[in-house]
């Protein structure tokens, strides 16, 4: 049963005893201060006084409640609970007796009164006596049999409320308990119908009912009247059966997710025995190779790739085997020859490839020490760490650069590591994988058993072919060289990590009646005679008028005789609508790409568009848009699904209460729907602070924030930081997709997938669209200081993936700039007040001639269409992030990159050095954020100046925090990338 709450509109049985309904009496001693409070407030105030008496006939004095009769009351009702908890436990007993004994006690207590009964001589079976046998007769046998155990229940819980040990609203009890032990019984006395038993086990009710249905409706007719109670009941319990079925859900999802965690970290176990065991492998017969053969050989003979096979083996435990590696004179014997021979690459693949070697074994350690660790204990928040829960997952999934295999196999074999490396820890920064430790720290008693037979490990061979040459330094099992070309081939997988995401289900969504005879013919043509009278009143003759209905509006497109002139008819918007007797008609002369006029005016019962009907359509299910948007319906009734990537980004305009909220949440509705948390990120600024703050559960999935802040902005003075650091994630993902060789994301995700770039230098990167909401608020308070970064970002930000939505419902070119408009080419104008605000967002009129509740013109460079907006309900939103909060995420929201404000350095930093900035301030913090070097020398000898002077200057770089501080005879770290130093010179006007 549900928890019962105390309600105005329950009915609490110990008001039966109190004399009251449905109150909650106050403690005596508050009830005491309010009786003397609101009394002085009586006499200081006589008016109010006769104010707050109630205005119905004046009721007798409430008699005031005293500590004596309140405690009285909480007696009986404690007194009157506990008598019905005995009772219905008691019932409870000789009911269950009844089971083994009412067959026998029959003959003995039907028919006769209780006062025979229990003068009877002969004894009754029953546990509960004479009277137990009558009451269970009488319940079982003779009223409502099987269901009669409702009504016992219904007393019990009616006792279990008056003694307070639950609270529960008592009509709903009643009629819930009432109705199913009817139904009960109906039911039982139908499947037993036939049974022959002493009694009949839905008690003479359940059976009478049954008989009356079968003789006068038949069998069929039963079972209908049978199934529609079972119906019946199912409805009232409609809450509970759903909340026992999300439950029962809840807990499958969870076992499946702590199978599915159990089962990585199995296979990351077994992965890294194998790598281990193999590394060992290759470490003894590197061993008995070496004894066999003289040390000149040696020497000559080993490539550094064997080398670094050999101190990585020494440097790795003996996990198989549970000794901790040692470093034997023999294997030092061998590196010292090897230095001898080539001292300058020996030196250099030594130390790279140990260090990596040993990374790798201490990484794969390290990994396998927090496996160990983290596998037993399933972690009960759906986050998803890949450091700690999925080494395997990262290691599989780490892209493989095939270009860096080609090149180091050929040239460089210390870098031939690289791709072992990858495959055996994730050289991802993103990752937070915790750096290696010592491989000496790891103790033989905490290393694993490993799994795998050792006897079925084949012998080490020789790598097959260049790839596996590549990296057969630690794969050197045809298995393990199998499994590595397996790694490095297969296409990198960005959700591997939220692998079981399940999009949100479309029966989130309401289903909202859809008709389609919304505009009935009469309408039709009523309008069309109106149209074409009124228009041949003003001399314009038509040869031909055709309707087309949309769900709001009905466009009625005519052909006008020759000779007309199509201005004549534009200008004669008001006489239609006077005509029409309606608001919002709006004329198009032409119709693009036809050659008509189209009038359209409202239908007279509009519909809603259901946000079901459009993200459940084939248009927008099927769209192969990087960023899909399904807006709403067209005139022609088609789903109208526009790509936001495509766009690239959006301004979103109206009055207020026109649809800009119920537009927004459609357009991030159907990006959710379609795009994986990996592929997708939010940077959402609501300076209202209620529009957006249903996202915040998305955070650790679809939102992007700066560190340690909120990952919705509310707070204007933000806002500049936040786009700023858009500015520099824009910047840095511009230089990668240069190194890449690509001109955009989606090419640049292509090739990554491709496991065409270096993971160690390239990363997958997500789509990221921002989106303010109540863009004036913000503008108007932060002027250029949010104007700038958001050109900036409107202009150059859609090749790196970032796309702006701004909405307003202000569309006037003091927040609409020219700066913004001109590189905001989608414009979404919702109805408007005014013509002149038409204009700033479409740059023509007709959005003041709309009709509002989510009638709204969107256009594309040019070419403007109207859409009845998709409408979703608040509910839809919650429900929608409720499925998605509800499974694993990410650890964190996605992080920009900090953006330190120049002004929040302090006037130490902005006010005399920077007003003595010297004339070459710009072009040395250019030339130190291109080649990101931070030394004074260099100041010095590319400007041609003096050592003081360059010295003075890094200073003032440091103070505006493009470097970091002197480091003795180092370069000093540089601390913005070019785009963040543009950024900088163009907040502080410096040209
Ligand atoms: N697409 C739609 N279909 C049907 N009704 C809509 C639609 N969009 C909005 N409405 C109606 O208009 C009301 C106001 O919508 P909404 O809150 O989106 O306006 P708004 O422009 O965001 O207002 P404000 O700027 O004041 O926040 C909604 O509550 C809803 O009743």
């Amino acid at each position: 049963m549900e928890s019962f709450e105390i309600s105005a509109d329950s009915y609490d049985p110990s008001s039966l005893t109190s004399g009251g309904y449905g109150q909650r009496t106050p403690e005596p001693s508050a009830q005491r201060n309010n009786a003397t409070q609101s009394e002085t407030k009586i006499r200081q105030n006589p008016a109010a006084a006769r104010q707050a008496r109630p205005s119905a006939t004046p009721a007798a004095p409430a008699k005031k409640p005293t500590a004596d009769n309140v405690s009285t009351r909480r007696r009986w009702k404690l007194f009157a609970g506990i008598t019905l908890i005995v009772f219905a436990a008691y019932m409870l007993i000789v009911c269950v007796s009844y089971f083994s004994a009412g067959a026998d006690d029959q003959s003995i207590v039907q028919g006769r009164q209780f006062a025979r009964i229990s003068s009877t001589p002969e004894a009754v079976s029953n546990t509960g006596g004479p009277l137990g046998a009558f009451l269970a007769d009488i319940l079982l046998s003779q009223w409502l049999g099987i269901g009669s155990f409702i009504l016992i229940f219904y007393v019990g819980a009616l006792g279990i409320s008056l003694v307070g040990l639950r609270r529960m609203k008592f009509w709903d009890l009643t009629y819930k308990c009432l109705l199913t032990s009817i139904t009960l019984s109906i039911l039982t006395g139908f499947v037993t119908y036939t049974m022959t038993s002493h009694n009949f086990w839905g008690g003479n009710h359940g059976h009478l009912v049954n008989e009356f249905l079968i003789t006068n409706t038949g069998w069929w007719g039963a079972i209908g009247v049978n199934m529609l109670l079972v119906a019946a009941v199912a409805l009232v319990f409609l809450r509970e059966l759903q909340t026992a079925y999300e439950a029962y859900r809840n807990r499958v999802k969870k076992h499946r997710e702590r199978i599915a965690r159990e089962r990585a970290a199995a296979e990351a176990r077994r992965r890294q025995m194998e790598a281990m065991m193999t590394d060992d492998e290759v470490a003894t017969a590197d061993n008995n190779t070496s004894d066999k053969s003289s040390s000149d050989n040696k020497t000559e003979s080993a490539t550094p790739a064997d080398r670094a096979a050999e101190t990585m083996t020494e440097h790795q435990p003996a996990q198989h085997h549970h000794e901790v590696p040692t470093y034997t004179p023999d294997t030092e014997k061998r590196y010292e020859q090897a230095e001898l021979t080539d001292i300058d690459t020996i030196a250099d693949d030594n130390t790279t490839m140990a260090t990596d070697a040993a990374s790798a074994s201490a990484t794969a350690a390290a990994n396998w020490h927090e496996t160990v660790n983290t596998t037993p204990v399933a972690d009960p928040s759906p986050v998803a760490c890949p450091a700690e829960t999925m080494p395997a997952a990262s290691m599989t999934s780490a892209p493989v650069s095939s270009e860096t295999a080609d090149h180091d196999t050929n040239d460089n074999d210390n870098k031939a590591v690289a791709p072992v490396t990858a495959s055996a820890a994730p050289a991802s920064e993103d990752h937070n994988i915790t750096p290696p430790t010592a491989p000496a720290a790891i103790q033989p008693d905490e290393l694993p058993q490993p799994d795998v037979d050792l006897a079925e490990i084949p012998d080490v061979t020789e790598a097959e072919d260049e790839t596996a040459s590549a990296v057969n330094l630690v794969v050197n099992t045809p298995q393990a060289v199998a499994e590595a070309r397996h790694i490095s081939n297969e296409p990198y997988d960005p959700t591997a990590e939220l692998s079981h995401f399940r999009f949100p289900s479309i029966d989130l969504l309401e289903k909202r009646a859809q008709r389609t005879d919304h505009v009935d013919l009469e309408e039709q043509e009523e309008n069309k005679e109106r149209l074409t009278q009124t228009l041949n009143t003003f001399g314009v003759k038509i040869s031909q008028i055709e309707a087309t209905v949309g769900p709001t509006i009905t466009r009625y497109e005519i052909i006008p005789e020759a000779g007309t002139r199509t201005r004549s008819v534009k200008t004669l918007g008001e006489d239609l609508q006077l005509s029409l007797a309606a608001l919002g008609i709006r004329i198009i002369a032409p119709v693009p790409g036809k050659g008509t006029i189209g009038i359209e005016v409202p239908n007279k019962d509009p519909q809603i568009v259901s946000i079901r009907s459009i993200l459940s359509s084939e248009a927008f299910q099927s769209s192969k848009a990087e960023l899909p948007i399904a807006m709403g319906s067209t005139i022609t009734n088609d789903v109208y699904v526009t790509d936001l990537a495509k766009l690239p980004h959006l301004l979103v305009a109206g009055a207020t209460g026109m649809g800009k909220s119920v537009g927004l949440n459609t357009i991030i509705a159907s990006l959710l729907y379609k795009k994986h948390p990996a592929e997708l990120k939010f940077v959402l600024i609501d300076p209202k602070r209620v529009e957006l703050s249903l996202y915040r559960k998305l955070e650790r999935h679809y939102l992007a924030a700066l560190p340690g802040e909120d990952a919705i902005i509310t707070d204007t003075s933000k806002v500049v930081t936040v786009l700023n650091s858009l500015c520099i994630e824009m910047g840095k993902r511009l230089d990668l997709l240069e190194k890449a060789g690509v001109r955009n994301i989606k090419e640049y995700n292509e090739k990554f997938i491709a496991r065409r770039l270096n993971p160690n230098e390239h990363k997958f990167m997500p789509y990221i669209v921002l989106i303010i909401d109540e863009f004036a608020d913000i503008i108007l308070t932060a002027g250029k200081e949010v104007e700038n970064p958001v050109s900036r970002l409107a202009a150059v930000a859609r090749a790196a993936g970032i796309h702006l939505i701004i909405a307003t419902q202000r569309p006037s070119v003091t927040v609409i700039t020219g700066a913004i408009k001109t590189n905001i080419p989608g414009r979404i104008a919702f109805r408007v007040n005014q013509g002149v605000d038409s204009r700033t967002i479409l740059d023509q009129v007709g959005a003041n001639q709309l009709i509002g509740k989510g009638d709204m013109l969107f256009s594309c460079n040019g070419v403007i269409d109207r859409v009845q907006c998709a409408f979703i309900d608040t509910d839809e939103v919650k429900a929608i992030c409720d499925s998605i909060s509800d499974q694993i995420g990410y650890c964190e929201p996605y992080q920009l990159p900090e953006f330190v404000p120049p002004t929040a350095e302090g006037p130490a930093r902005t006010g005399a050095q920077l007003g003595e900035r010297d004339p070459m301030f710009k072009e040395a913090g250019m030339m130190v954020v291109e080649t990101q070097s931070g030394s004074t020398t260099n100041l010095q000898r590319k400007l041609a100046i003096g050592f003081g002077r360059a010295g003075r200057i890094m200073d003032q770089l440091e103070a505006a925090g493009v470097v970091g501080p002197a480091q003795g005879g180092k370069p000093r770290p540089v601390l913005m990338d070019i785009m963040a130093f543009e950024n900088y010179l163009q907040l502080n006007a410096i040209n």
